[in-house]
């Protein structure tokens, strides 16, 4: 067996037992979902943007953040998740870009992500795992896949190849809306300026057992805001950090997490396709991030933002996307815990 052979079974168990101890759900690392497996997804991150050791192979850039969340009492009906008890819940944030470059420019028209984890009573856990934008770029775990190995730098020009990318978004119309929404919307000046979707539609159980489909998001109360394309020109390759930090320091930063309420006919399963606008919805609580900090060293940077791991009262569907990111966070989790 080669060294590299051995590198892989080893990281491939520990995520195993990794997954088994995190989210007890979730399958291992070669275990496929519709024929792609955790390991082929990674190893496409680390081809096409390189491997930063011991960072995440995506979304590796990143600030990590603190603060809580307080839940209102009209989420009662829907969810008896200890999220929504009213009393306010210790919150550990990490904002990030989306891609394995560590030092990918804060202008570039890729998604932002807030990774949430909320620390109920009891040593339970909820995260929630976002992007800005509200729907994701693929169907099923091989689109993904093929978009990031159509990503890949050409050598001759160090960025990709238009005419592969042509191809990629010709074979995969599920890439579609969530290319659209990028090439749309520039980026916001600051994360406190973006809203944050859930894209998945989750189940909310209530106390009677009684099921409700749902799809949330947070809306910052500082209000949305995007970079024009003149300061899309302009602007450095850093500016995100500091504004955050900046930005925390005059005073907390709130989103309010706004809800949705499926109807019968909503997709369950697809994160690509939006749900109607007109969907009844309802504030769940509010998010106060009331400090921001570079991630080296800080609580954020050893945590694996895994969307799987849930309170009582919250379950995931059977979309395959949700279902595919928890092994491929947990591989790359167990490479980067293990300085790789
Ligand atoms: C096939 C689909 C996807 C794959 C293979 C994938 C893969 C990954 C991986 C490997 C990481 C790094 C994990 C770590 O080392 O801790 C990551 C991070 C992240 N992903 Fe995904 N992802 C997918 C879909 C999504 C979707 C649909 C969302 C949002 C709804 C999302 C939001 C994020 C965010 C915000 C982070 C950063 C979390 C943090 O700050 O630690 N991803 N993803």
């Amino acid at each position: 067996m080669k060294d590299a052979d051995m590198d892989t079974k080893s990281i491939s168990l520990t995520t195993c037992l990794l997954t088994a101890t995190l989210t007890l759900t979730t399958p291992c690392s070669r275990a496929e979902t519709n024929g792609v497996t955790a390991e082929q997804a990674v190893t496409a991150l680390e081809n096409t943007f390189g491997v930063t050791p011991g960072e995440r192979r995506n979304h590796t850039k990143g600030t990590c953040a603190a603060g809580e969340f307080v839940g209102t009492a009209a989420a009662a009906p829907y969810s008896r998740s200890a999220l929504f008890s009213g009393k306010p819940v210790p919150v550990v944030a990490r904002f990030s870009l989306a891609g394995g470059n560590p030092k990918a420019p804060d202008t570039a028209k890729s998604a932002r992500g807030m990774a949430l984890e909320f620390r109920l009573p009891g040593d339970n856990l909820q995260h929630i795992t976002m992007l800005n934008t509200p729907i994701f770029g693929a169907a099923k775990p091989q689109t993904f896949v093929d978009m990031i190995i159509a990503s890949r730098p050409d050598p001759a020009t160090g960025k990709p190849d238009p005419e592969k990318i042509k191809a990629f978004q010709t074979s995969h119309p599920d890439n579609l809306a969530q290319a659209t929404f990028l090439a749309k919307n520039n980026p916001p000046p600051s994360y406190a300026n973006s809203a944050f979707f859930g894209i998945h539609t989750f189940k909310f159980i209530n106390s009677d057992n009684k099921i409700t489909y749902v799809r949330w998001r947070f809306v910052p109360q500082d209000g949305e805001k995007r970079l024009t394309n003149e300061q899309l020109k302009t602007s450095p390759p850093n500016f995100l950090e500091e504004a955050l930090i900046k930005r925390t320091k005059q005073g907390p930063i709130r989103w309010d997490m706004l809800v949705s309420i499926g109807e019968p006919g909503d997709t369950e399963d697809n994160p690509t396709i939006a749900w109607p606008d007109n969907r009844k919805t309802i504030k769940f609580g509010t998010l106060t991030i009331s400090s921001a900090m570079p991630q080296k060293g800080a609580e954020c940077e050893k945590i694996n933002f895994d969307p799987l791991v849930m309170s009582d009262g919250i379950e995931p569907t059977n979309d395959p996307i949700l279902l595919f990111r928890s092994p491929a966070y947990a591989f790359s989790f167990a490479k980067r815990m293990g300085g790789i």
